[in-house]
């Protein structure tokens, strides 16, 4: 478990950059926290990454948003209006679910036991102006890209500071 500050709206979409670096664009991700936690700020940093620059919203209707740039994809979920969780069958989630593409995944409780268990569960938290973000991995290509996240999100910092 590693635990991250994350002062500001720029250190939330940097962390997402750097999240999708450290897990090379493949695997689950939970993004889990109340209303207003960050998640979607985090999950418009993993499209930064990717290259997308336009907005990025929740697809709180749509429950799923595909993009793909070149040979990478990103599934972005927001589980939250899911009425059951075998509607994931009914609207052909499980193929992106299965598929080689990062899927990061908002509300995931609400997705029960249809969702297999994912690389890196992160809880975001409201902390006085900014949030706090816990990280854990829950299996070995979560391990690894854990264990990169901290350097990434520094040298990304570093580099909007206008360092090398
Ligand atoms: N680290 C941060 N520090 C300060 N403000 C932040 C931070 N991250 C996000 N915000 C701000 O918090 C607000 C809510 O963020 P966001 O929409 O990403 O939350 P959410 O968890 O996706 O919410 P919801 O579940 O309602 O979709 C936005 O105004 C965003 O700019």
């Amino acid at each position: 478990m590693q635990k991250f500050v994350l002062d500001n709206e720029d250190a939330q979409v940097a962390f997402g950059r750097a999240l999708a670096a450290a897990m090379s664009f493949r695997g689950h991700v939970w993004l889990e926290g109340e209303l207003g936690a960050g998640k979607t700020t985090l999950a418009r940093g993993v499209m930064r990454a990717l290259g997308i620059t336009g907005a990025v919203k929740s697809p709180t209707y749509t429950l799923v948003e595909p993009y793909e740039v070149g040979a990478q994809q990103v599934y972005h979920f927001d589980l939250y209006r899911l009425a059951d969780p075998e509607e994931l069958e009914f609207i052909g989630a499980r193929d992106w679910l299965d598929s080689e593409a990062l899927c990061l995944i908002e509300w995931p409780s609400q997705g029960g036991d249809r969702l297999p268990t994912p690389d890196l569960r992160i809880r975001l938290a409201l902390a006085g102006e900014g949030r706090h973000a816990e990280a854990e991995a829950l299996s070995p290509h979560g391990e690894q890209a854990l264990t990169q996240l901290p350097s990434l999100l520094a040298r990304l910092r570093h580099s909007s500071e206008g360092g090398s």
